[in-house]
């Protein structure tokens, strides 16, 4: 049972650039059952001075633990079962997010074994928030306040890839590093959130934000003129990351966000994590802890590129073998939750924090200031496009439902909640074929962007003339094709188009 002497400490020592706490939840009404009521002391929380010995820290020791594993739980703090999302919050996050408005880097990132807390407490719920909508409805509150305006970005990292989650299609996000060192993910969408007066309660909002509100105005960011390089993720051998990053910055009035005539554009939208949550609970082992550990990185200016922390340069292009399916975790001892909370430092980067570790599963936000970006967003041409959304289930899509920017309400913003759906056999069925679906179309486009004359001959429905044309399509553009619609540079229709996916994905059961 954790000590009730232990007081939290809030998180205002901006030199300590992590901040590791551990969380206990209490055992669920099964999981006391089946130890037939026993649930007390298996767990202490021992308070005592850090290493300096001034700071507090606290060691974790559960009762099946030898002495001397003992000493390798410590952490900055530890909060008990009757202390909720909103203390964590108050506590540990609210106190960075000033510094974020001033150019730093924050990331958040829950870690822990399947059930232990990590959804709860970064994502919560409508009635009890979780850190990410507490965050957010911080940030939104202080742009209202000072006059800012902010724009987000969804992007799951799966092993060496990134995905944008507000493109209905994930398409894969390109990872480039500018001639200042500072990461750039080419082309990921921007959502900006409406300050709706009168982005209404900004908690309950920035809530359905967080578990995907069903409406998006996305921008892309199109060509910058900053020299950059592509740059490969270490590999994560066992997780994934799934990010939301805020970016702030001041509103500039001569220049409008999005030009009108793109805001009636329209792509079908999905719930923000519907693919990646199913993936990930459905391909999970079934190891459990109770214990879920938020670490807090505090990444300085100077220091480059915290959005992405884990990135390595690689002079070689990203390689495009590497599938999006998620990795089997392996069962699990409770004290592995702790393996992997190793203080990150400048030259520590997240993943060698984890690397030596089977991660289970990460949940982690991002928020950082555009000012550092400034070089490169000042020659963002931005490209607004309105989404509408699923409304019941995965296979009924609402078309042509325009949603200019000034008719957004909180009606608009209402989530039916697809979780159901999607921890259903059909919802699973209907994710993974839809996972399925943009593998092997983001793989057929990786292919016709690098593939030999030679190679793109032989793929069926291309042919001599076609090959020719991707080969002059590539010398002339640097853009890749990003979706089958840039397919259409090549002279194919949409019909022919979907005609020659068929016969790829026909190919692999014939
Ligand atoms: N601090 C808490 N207080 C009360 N209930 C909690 C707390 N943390 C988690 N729970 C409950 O425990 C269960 C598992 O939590 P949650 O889904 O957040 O775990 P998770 O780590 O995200 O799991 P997974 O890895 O499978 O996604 C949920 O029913 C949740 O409501």
């Amino acid at each position: 049972m954790a000590s009730s002497d232990v007081k939290p400490t809030p998180c205002s020592n901006l030199s300590q650039k992590v901040r590791i706490v551990a969380r206990i939840r209490g055992f669920t009404d099964q999981e006391s059952k089946s130890l037939n009521g026993d649930s007390a002391r298996w767990i202490s929380v021992h308070k005592h001075k850090g290493d300096d010995g001034s700071s507090e820290k606290v060691t974790i020791a559960f009762e099946n633990q030898s002495a001397s594993h003992r000493d390798a739980n410590e952490m900055d703090y530890c909060y008990e079962q009757n202390e909720d999302n909103g203390l964590v919050f108050s506590r540990e996050i609210k106190p960075l997010i000033s510094n974020v408005f001033d150019g730093q880097h924050v990331t958040i990132i829950a870690y822990g074994a399947r059930g232990s807390g990590k959804t709860y407490t970064i994502q919560g719920t409508e009635e009890k928030p979780g850190l990410a909508a507490l965050a957010i409805a911080e940030v939104l509150s202080m742009v209202k306040d000072n006059e800012k305006s902010v724009a987000i970005s969804l992007y799951e990292v799966i092993q060496d890839h990134v995905y944008d989650l507000l493109d209905p299609t994930h398409p894969e996000v390109q990872v480039l590093e500018d001639a200042q060192g500072r990461i750039k993910l080419k082309g990921l969408s921007q959502a900006k959130p409406i300050v709706l007066s009168r982005s209404i309660c900004t908690t309950n909002l920035a809530s359905r934000s967080c578990q995907g509100a069903n409406r998006f105005f996305t921008s892309s960011m199109k060509k910058t003129k900053a020299s950059v390089k592509r740059v490969v993720l270490s590999s994560l051998p066992k997780g994934k990351l799934g990010s939301v990053s805020a970016s702030v910055k001041k509103p500039t009035s001569s220049r409008p966000h999005f030009s009108e005539k793109n805001t009636s554009h329209l792509i079908k939208g999905r719930k923000l994590y519907d693919e990646g949550n199913n993936l990930s609970s459905s391909m999970q082992a079934e190891s459990r802890s109770n214990i879920a550990s938020v670490m807090q990185s505090r990444f300085l200016s100077d220091i480059g590129a915290p959005s992405l922390p884990y990135l390595q340069e690689e002079e070689t292009l990203i390689s495009d073998d590497v599938s999006a399916s998620l990795p089997m975790s392996e069962e699990k001892p409770i004290s592995d939750a702790f393996s992997a909370m190793l203080p990150i430092t400048e030259e520590t980067s997240l993943v060698n924090a984890v690397e030596d570790t089977k991660p289970i599963e990460e949940k982690h936000v991002s928020l950082y200031s555009e000012s550092n970006q400034s070089e490169v967003t000042s020659n963002i041409d931005e490209n607004m496009k309105a989404l509408t959304y699923l409304e019941d289930g995965y296979n009924k899509e609402k078309e042509n439902k325009s949603l200019p920017m000034n008719e957004v309400t909180e009606q608009n913003l209402i989530v039916k909640d697809k979780w159901e759906v999607a921890h259903c056999p059909s919802g699973a069925f209907s994710a993974r074929r839809s996972g399925f679906k943009h593998s092997l179309v983001q793989d057929y486009l990786k292919f016709l962007n690098s593939a030999s004359k030679e190679e793109l001959k032989g793929l069926r429905g291309i042919g001599e003339k076609r090959a020719s044309y991707i080969l002059e399509r590539r010398e002339e553009s640097p853009e890749p094709f990003k979706d089958l619609d840039d397919l259409k540079d090549i002279g194919l229709s949409a019909k022919q188009i979907k005609g020659m996916m068929k016969k790829v994905a026909g190919d692999l059961f014939s």
